[in-house]
């Protein structure tokens, strides 16, 4: 049976993949045939396979998927890192699976840098899950399709029914393997690259009330020996201007707001402060305890970003007593428990797993003294800001007056930043590195006018022309980087792919096999487009446009990092991306990349509401939108001012 047979009608029509017929010759009417192929490519690692069944989605729901996956209840539910929501949307359709109980393999996410581990799948009996949500899933990317029973919210919080196991859907049991251990690869790092000098010439604003100046060393931070030993062992000997700006900020007791270009060295920007600190306060040796109480709390929007924040964590508090410890979904909920249990400082956790374990009271939130939120845009959009309103009213949270909160991205839309203020001490200060929302000036972007039927031969194309060198091609749904990965593997084109809908220690084998150059070429959703720093990533390829402008700037983000340069290629369809030219055309001109004239006329005969940005010359293209700002702000080169501001009013802006 071929698999735009199973199709409903209406789909198998509009999308070109499936009329295609490319996967011809696999048989998915089968769910067992499925699975068996699953377990096929599963203990065999390595590259999607050809013939390897797609994923874990049960296609006969397609049109129910499709259905749900634009509009307002797509908004709402992205970003759920949650698996019970998967749990609740996808449990009960009759699907078999087996649990892997007490599996365990080796490899994947801690690959960073250096080859990774091979997946043998070292007693690793997996099942696939057709209709379960626990154990995989969990982040719902702004371009990933929901399912849900109802068509409305089907997020839930693991602690309400899902991992926990305490009402529906199975048991999730997969154990990630432990973090290395050697010094030599907690402190691996790549090079930065000929544009890091660069970064000193960046247009830096700070604005609100009495800011502290900016540091130019590292020396300057005053920070401790063993910390100072570290940055040294992680390759640092210069600040990038995101750091100059927030490490006084935040050592200062300030609430902070920063926004700075992908791949400028915001995590450490943040973690470097608060290890300073906690350092000076003499903080408490970790210790078994059934109730941990954490100084810190890290959360971020996906599973994999949270853990290379908490391996960065733990780099920087190598040799001290701190404590990092990781949470997150698609993992054992007895894992994230035990690794708590054992002593917890620093709380690095996506949302859903954090609820689900301070329901079950193993973590206390009295001492939190730092609330950090990475992606913060992300983590304080529909998706996740109902989540993050709860943490911040759990009992015994401090209020914001008591803690320190920081928030970092490299986008932050006026609405967001709106919404923040209620996290924020009113006298938060917003360090603006070159634009809000702007692309880094390390990619050079292209934008090619590709139609639907054309894009798979241009992949193909481009591809080839690239050769060995690592890519990430982003597509905008878990469907599509199935059948695009399935059909570079039958290009002879070794891939493999990442989403939501894969198992996580499907995404972790994915990720460890992209790192380490076994598959060079990375099809992926969303779910990938923030955050991950993986090394030599020369090329990012937009086979679908995002939705969003602040997406198509993560994205493209995954390149050009740390001072190195990388090529992002777009295909826009102008039957389905015309919304987007006037953004790309602003985002392009602002990063002095060159507008292609077709885009810029599509841009002038459109009209999108609500985009005001003019296409060129501005300087930032936005700011922080606190109305009517009295105060002064300057404009300077990285690493020589801030602004002195007698008085902030906080629902006014300084433009
Ligand atoms: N001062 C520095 N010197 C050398 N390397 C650095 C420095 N600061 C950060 N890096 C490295 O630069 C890379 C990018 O840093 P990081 O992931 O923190 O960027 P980011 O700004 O958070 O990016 P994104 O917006 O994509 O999340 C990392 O590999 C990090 O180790």
């Amino acid at each position: 049976m071929l698999f735009a047979l199973e199709m409903d009608d209406g789909h198998s029509q509009r999308d070109p993949f499936m009329r295609s017929g490319f996967a011809s010759g696999r048989s998915l009417g089968n769910r067992n045939a499925r699975e068996s192929n699953k377990r096929e490519n599963t203990t065999t690692g390595g590259s999607f396979g050809v013939g390897k069944g797609f994923g874990n989605r049960d296609f006969s729901n397609n049109k129910f998927e499709e259905g749900d996956s634009s509009g307002f209840w797509r908004g709402y539910q992205d970003g759920n890192d949650s698996d019970a929501s998967g749990a609740s949307r996808r449990g009960g359709r009759g699907s078999k699976y087996e649990q892997d109980e007490g599996t365990q393999r080796t490899g994947g996410l801690f690959g960073s840098r250096r080859p990774a581990l091979s997946g043998t799948g070292n007693g690793d009996s997996y099942q696939g899950r057709s209709g379960s949500g626990s154990g995989r899933g969990g982040y719902k990317g702004l371009n990933e399709e929901v399912v849900t029973d109802s068509g409305k919210n089907s997020w839930k919080s693991e602690a309400e029914g899902g991992e926990s196991g305490d009402t529906q859907g199975p048991k999730v049991t997969y154990i990630p393997p432990p973090p290395p251990e050697d010094e030599d690869s907690i402190f691996a790092h790549y090079q930065t690259g000929i544009n890091f000098d660069k970064y000193d010439n960046i247009l830096v604003e700070v604005s609100g009330h009495d800011a502290p100046p900016a540091i130019l060393t590292f020396e300057e931070a005053n920070l401790c020996q063993t910390l100072n030993n570290n940055i040294a062992k992680a390759g640092y000997t210069k600040l990038t201007p995101v750091q100059k700006y927030s490490i006084p900020i935040i050592l200062a007791g300030r609430d902070l707001m920063a926004c700075a270009q992908t791949g400028s060295g915001k995590t450490a920007a943040f973690l470097l402060p608060i290890l300073a600190h906690m350092m000076r306060d003499g903080i408490t040796a970790s210790r078994f305890k059934e109730l941990q109480e954490p100084e810190c709390i890290i959360v971020a929007p996906t599973r994999e970003l949270i853990n290379q924040i908490y391996l960065e964590a733990r780099k920087f508090s190598f040799g001290t007593c701190v404590r990092a410890v990781v949470i997150y979904g698609g993992t054992q909920l007895g894992h994230s428990i035990r690794q708590i249990v054992q002593g917890c400082n620093i709380l690095c956790a996506t949302p859903g797993r954090l609820m689900d374990i301070i329901g079950k009271e193993k973590i206390g939130l009295r001492q939190v003294r730092y609330l950090v939120l990475d992606e913060a845009d992300r983590m304080l959009d529909m998706g996740f800001g109902p989540e993050m309103k709860k943490l911040i009213s759990c009992p015994g949270m401090p209020s914001k007056e008591e803690r320190q909160t920081l928030m970092f991205s490299a986008t932050f839309p006026e609405e967001i930043q709106r919404l923040a203020g209620e996290f924020l001490k009113a006298k938060y200060l917003f360090v603006a590195v070159g634009q809000v929302g702007g692309a880094c000036r390390d990619v050079q972007q292209t934008i090619l006018q590709v139609g639907q039927y054309s894009k798979r031969e241009k992949l193909v194309e481009i591809l080839r022309n690239i050769g060995d060198e690592r890519t990430m091609v982003f597509v905008e749904t878990k469907k599509k980087a199935d059948f695009i990965a399935t059909f570079l593997c039958q290009e002879k084109i070794s891939t493999t792919s990442i989403h939501g809908d894969r198992e996580q220690r499907e995404r972790e084998q994915a990720l460890g096999d992209f790192r380490c150059g076994k598959c060079p070429v990375l099809v992926a959703t969303s779910v990938a487009a923030r955050g991950l720093d993986i090394e030599n990533v020369q090329h990012v390829i937009n086979f679908d446009l995002p939705t969003s402008i602040d997406e198509y700037v993560h994205r493209i983000g995954r390149t050009g990092r740390c001072g190195n340069t990388g090529r992002a290629v777009s295909f826009f369809d102008p039957e389905s991306d015309s919304h987007l030219a006037q953004p790309l055309v602003k985002v392009l001109s602002d990063a002095q990349q060159d507008v292609p004239a077709w885009l810029e006329e599509i841009a002038f005969s459109t009209y999108v509401p609500g985009f005001s940005g003019s296409t060129r010359g501005s300087v930032f293209a936005s700011i922080d939108t606190r109305k009517n700002y009295q105060g002064k702000s300057t404009l300077n080169a990285a690493g020589f001012s801030s602004s002195q501001a007698p008085n902030p009013v906080d629902d006014e802006s300084w433009d």
